[in-house]
């Protein structure tokens, strides 16, 4: 018998062996959660026998109070041990469809050999002693580290070294060992191939057997307050931030949950490809959003520009907008609200009933708020002026329960509306006077709530001319024409701000602002109990949105992830981003990583792509082989749907899913019609709510951020259609889609942008 023989019957003896404990476990788990079901099933059926009921007049005895309280504390106990045992169990379940995938042997200075095996989370036998290590454990991140050798790892009590002197990598199928290596390298490149060999799917997959090296440095890293990672399309961002997530999870089990941890994601459509990631690593989901959802759901009265507007106003890239998404333009806000201490906020009219005479006039309001100290900030102020303002309500009630309207209102009422509001049905009264006396103030009470909420919700500042009034002042604050902005174009655009306003429509370089001003005002309070905030896409977002994300969690590290080759939305300003953002963190807590290697795609696929960027002499292919990406120069549409269906076929047959990205959403329905016309399936993502499917997809590029396809057709990529310099990184971002096959389509002359060197791709 051959050595490689001797060691693998010898690992699926061990592996046997183990499975038999995992199952013996998980039948005790079963037979527990059972009976602990069963008692408490029990428990509540009797729960009001073993209750002494005592009701006397109108409130509970504290005696029953106290039963009530100790029976369902019984009951929750109950409850508290079924949840460990359920989780257990189901910890136990995924152990037992693949229960480790590496071992390590390795030898600590003056202490006997060991031996480790690692997966998905750690198991025990009756005496504690470990069986399998949780692959986020200390000892663990050897494997993802180190060479054969010496190697070190971080431990609660500090550094330690070890000589490591075997690392195998093992896959499971069935409780067989289908395959297994021995590796000297990180993570041998074989395990590697097998795991991006596997077709793609409709969800992401966690990379926690093939960790690299570069990346468990992220994933590990607990040190930084900013954690800022740049990588290539392809490198692993994604899927080291949900890694990092499940390894802080486990790292600070008991002091952090999953509700502590927010992610910023590009679009919901990615929110739903990662969402099993998590779940399957044995986690919970992290709170999750799109920078939209979060500015937006606080401003119900107004629609927000979405994604879509947002892709196809082309003016985003302007002087103004680059000036408003600065940092500079965030300080300025900040010096602007500053000055609002002395003078200058704008109030508004509170109305009852009479439209035309004001309740409360915005001059008693402006009165009221300036009479405060001058050594009142801003929040203080308006928590005052609120109260004050109640105050004043609450002494109109009476003056206002002696207005006919009033009377004509008790008139009115039905009497199903009269008894809704007595105290008590059987109420009585002393004289016929006191119960209309009684009515009247219900019913004022009643109606001036309207008023109390406006106050309540600080509606008396005008927000929107108040903003308007923060960007008149902006010439006076700043000199505009570092920004190669000209007085009259500042004017016009503050006007096109005011229009937009009047129709209830704020768009996206002005929404944070507009909310951080309405905070500093108002004082509203933020987030100290996030304590980590994932930012991925980064290059995305604007150094404002950035400043405003960190002021709403002020207490939180965060990890932003990008790839500034990738800026689809704010283009080339994404460059200074990082110079911009760091001013916000400590330096020396501040730690910059860098991933070259693209593991998405083929070196076919990799060695083409990055030369659309101008800096993508960086980029490192991953050694994975398939076939040189095709272009299809036709001349007519009618010839480009003819290629598209036979390429569609071909993939098909390969048992491959495929993305057609367009441009944008306009050609994606046109595409997309013309299939169905054909009868070729496939399914239009024309929003970021919808779902991704199986099968063929058409897709507008900005919807296809993050995700992955085995095959990607880019559509019309002529130079009619990508022309323009700053649509590199859009050309970049569909073209590294593909996994494995990429055809590229167009008619007439191709886009300059994919001007690359003919040896890398096949002309059809
Ligand atoms: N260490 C790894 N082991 C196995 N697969 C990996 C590893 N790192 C990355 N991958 C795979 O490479 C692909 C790309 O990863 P991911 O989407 O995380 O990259 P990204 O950097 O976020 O890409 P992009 O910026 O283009 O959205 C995924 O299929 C992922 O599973």
């Amino acid at each position: 018998m051959t050595k490689a023989m001797d060691d693998r019957e010898f690992e699926q003896k061990h592996l046997d062996k183990i499975l038999k404990m995992i199952r013996a476990k998980k039948a005790e788990l079963s037979s527990s959660i059972k009976s602990a079901e069963g008692e408490a099933q029990d428990l509540n059926s009797h729960f009001f026998d073993d209750v002494k009921l005592d009701y006397d007049g109108y409130s509970t005895s504290m005696e029953t109070a106290l039963s009530i309280h100790q029976q369902q504390q019984l009951l929750d106990e109950r409850q508290n041990a079924w949840q460990h045992a359920a989780k257990q169990l189901s910890t136990v379940q995924k152990l037992e469809q693949k229960p480790y995938f590496a071992r390590v042997d390795f030898k600590e200075t003056n202490e006997k050999p060991e031996t480790i095996y690692i997966g998905l989370s750690s198991f025990a036998d009756k005496n504690n002693h470990f069986l399998i290590y949780d692959w986020r454990a200390p000892i663990s991140s050897i494997y993802y580290d180190g060479k054969i050798g010496k190697v070190s790892y971080m431990s609660p009590e500090g550094e330690i070294t070890v000589d490591m002197t075997k690392k195998r990598q093992f896959m499971i199928e069935n409780g067989k060992i289908i395959n297994m290596f021995d590796t000297n390298e990180s993570i041998g490149d074989q395990m590697l191939l097998e795991v991006l060999g596997e077709k793609s799917g409709t969800q992401m997959k966690s990379i926690v057997t093939t960790i690299q090296r570069e990346q468990n440095k992220i994933i590990r890293n607990t040190s930084a307050d900013l954690l800022f990672v740049q990588g290539a399309a392809g490198s692993g961002k994604t899927s080291a931030i949900l890694q990092r997530i499940a390894y802080l999870l486990y790292r600070y089990r008991g002091n952090l949950t999953s509700s502590d941890v927010i992610m910023f994601s590009p679009n919901q459509l990615f929110n739903d490809y990662i969402k099993n990631v998590l779940p399957e690593m044995g986690e919970q989901n992290m709170v999750q959003m799109t920078y939209w959802q979060f500015v937006a759901r606080r401003l119900p009265g107004m629609t927000v520009e979405n994604l879509f507007d947002q892709f196809e106003d082309s003016k985003a890239d302007s002087a103004i907008s680059q000036f408003k998404d600065s940092t500079n333009f965030f300080n300025l806000l900040h010096h602007y609200a500053k000055h609002l201490n002395n003078r200058g906020v704008i109030f508004k009219n509170i109305y009852f009933r009479n439209k035309k005479k004001p309740f409360f006039t915005k001059e008693k309001i402006s009165e009221l708020y300036y009479s405060f100290n001058s050594n009142y900030n801003l929040s203080n102020r308006i928590d005052a002026t609120r109260e004050g303002l109640i105050k004043s309500l609450n002494r109109k009630i009476n003056s206002e329960t002696k207005k006919a309207w009033v009377s004509d209102a008790i008139q009115n009422l039905s009497q199903e509306q009269l008894n809704a509001l007595y105290d008590r049905p059987d109420q009585e009264f002393e004289s016929e006077e006191k119960e209309e006396k009684f009515l009247s103030r219900k019913i004022v009470v009643k109606a001036l709530d309207k008023v109390f909420q406006q106050i309540r919700r600080n509606n008396f500042i005008n927000m929107r001319a108040q903003y308007l009034n923060f960007l008149r002042a902006v010439p006076k604050m700043t000199d505009l024409s570092k920004w190669r902005i000209e007085e009259a174009d500042w004017q016009k655009h503050i006007e096109e701000v005011k229009q937009s306003f009047m129709k209830h429509y704020i768009h996206m370089n002005d929404v944070s602002a507009y909310l951080y001003l309405y905070d500093l005002m108002t004082g509203r309070h933020v987030d100290y109990e996030m304590r980590y905030a994932f930012i991925d896409e980064i290059q995305d977002y604007t150094p404002f949105q950035l400043c405003y994300l960190k002021y709403n969690f002020p207490r939180a590290k965060f990890t932003m992830l990008g790839d500034l080759n990738q800026a689809i939305f704010t283009k080339d300003e994404s460059r200074s981003l990082l110079k911009q953002i760091s001013g916000l963190f400590d330096p020396e807590k501040t730690d910059v990583v860098q991933l070259t290697k693209s593991y998405r795609s083929t070196k076919q696929l990799t060695e083409f792509t990055k030369q659309i960027l101008r800096q993508g002499e960086k980029i490192e292919s991953f050694n994975r082989q398939g076939p040189k990406p095709a272009l299809w120069q036709r001349s007519d549409d009618t010839a480009t749907i003819k290629v598209l269906e036979q390429i569609l076929d071909e993939n098909t047959q390969a048992n491959m899913t495929t993305a057609i990205i367009t441009k944008d959403l306009a050609s994606a329905k046109i595409v997309a019609e013309k299939l169905k016309e054909d009868k070729v399936k496939a399914t239009l993502i024309a929003t970021a709510n919808q779902r991704l499917v199986d099968g063929t997809l058409v897709i507008p590029s900005y919807l296809a951020k993050g995700l992955e396809f085995d095959a990607v057709i880019m559509w019309a990529a002529s130079k009619e259609n990508y022309h323009r310099i700053d649509e590199t990184q859009l050309v970049y971002t569909i073209t590294s889609r593909a996994m494995y096959k990429l055809d590229i389509i167009y008619t007439n002359e191709k886009s300059p942008l994919l001007e690359v060197d003919p040896e890398t791709y096949i002309e059809k």
